[in-house]
């Protein structure tokens, strides 16, 4: 992911402004990208046939947790190269896709939880009028709450995790707002503006699931941003919030998220602070997570050993 990362951050390869270099041998000066790419391309390589012979190789041995993205597929037979080679790199990107994306959006939720006790609060109250608190939160119980829907969708706007999405370039000319761009030029798309303009979002810095009273008209138009545009838009959207949004259900239902203590047993707040790379996490911070109740914990640990088996 760290390569990936490297990789896509525009400007961090000269070829990428100079196409002319990809004719320069490896060995000469200004040809070492070549050599990085060799190197990384092997690291992929390995990282996407290596799980994929292991799924195969542990079908019959239980190691391999059922469905899978691949599971559907093999168990129709073995299939054919291409076909193979297409599983493969299709597990690539989905993995590629979501893996550095969603953890860091859960590291911002539990960042963001810390600083803002107010809106747990407030969500714990709405889960508690709705769900109660005999049962653990389902995601079909998102219907039901609003709040919580705002709290998930404030995640993306206040700090999505590719604030600048992935960088694209025109495949023609085009004209916008009266400005020629050529074809070949590279669009890097500013998603982190467009959530934070102030002409649409009151005090845009703040997190505040309040802002959008409730409608969800105004909560698509930040989903519909936040995970880029046109044909390559993110397949994995729908999953990437279900997942944001069971997690945050599922700790607001049982636990409270506090800041951690110093030695004096004062509460460290952390800093809304964040690194600036293709996908920005929040800095190390700590945290503690306490269970609401005995109720609560039981409910969890219930869980957890269904989990297991
Ligand atoms: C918090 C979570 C996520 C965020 C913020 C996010 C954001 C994005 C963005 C901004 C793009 C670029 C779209 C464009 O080019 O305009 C993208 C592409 C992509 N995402 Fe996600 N994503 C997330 C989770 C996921 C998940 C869970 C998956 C898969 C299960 C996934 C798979 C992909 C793939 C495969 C692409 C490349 C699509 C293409 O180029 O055709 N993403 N994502």
């Amino acid at each position: 992911m760290h390569n990936f990362a490297e990789a896509a951050l525009p400007g961090n390869f000269l070829v990428d402004t100079l196409p002319i270099l990809r004719y320069v041998p490896s060995w000469m000066p200004g040809g070492g990208f070549k050599k990085t790419a060799k190197e990384w391309h092997r690291v992929v390589d390995n990282a996407g046939w290596g799980i994929y012979n292991w799924r195969v190789s542990n079908q019959e041995t239980g190691q391999v947790l059922l469905p899978n993205l691949w599971g559907a597929h093999l168990d129709e037979g073995t299939p054919s190269e291409q076909k193979t080679f297409d599983l493969v790199w299709s597990g690539v990107a989905a993995v590629g896709g979501a893996l550095d994306t969603t953890r860091a959006m859960v590291a911002k939720y539990f960042l963001a939880m810390v600083l803002h006790p107010e809106v747990q609060r407030k969500a714990q109250e709405e889960i508690d009028r709705v769900i109660g608190k005999d049962r653990l939160p389902d995601i079909k119980d998102k219907e039901d709450l609003p709040y919580m829907r705002a709290l998930v969708t404030e995640m993306f706007r206040w700090e999505s995790s590719t604030p600048f999405g992935i960088i694209h370039s025109t495949s023609g000319d085009d004209v916008y707002n009266g400005v020629t761009i050529q074809k070949g030029t590279t669009i890097i798309p500013n998603i982190w503006y467009m959530l934070h303009d102030p002409e649409i979002y009151t005090n845009p810095s703040v997190y505040d699931p309040d802002r959008y009273e409730g409608s969800d008209v105004a909560m698509k138009r930040v989903l519909d941003v936040a995970f880029g545009f046109g044909r390559r838009v993110c397949p994995g959207s729908h999953f990437a919030v279900a997942s944001l949004y069971s997690i945050a259900l599922a700790t607001l239902a049982t636990c409270d998220v506090l800041p951690a203590l110093d030695e004096q047993g004062r509460e460290i707040i952390p800093k809304a602070a964040f690194t600036s790379a293709l996908i920005s996490f929040p800095e190390p911070f700590k945290l503690r997570i306490r269970p609401r109740s005995e109720k609560a914990r039981k409910l969890l640990q219930e869980a957890c050993s269904l989990t297991e088996l």
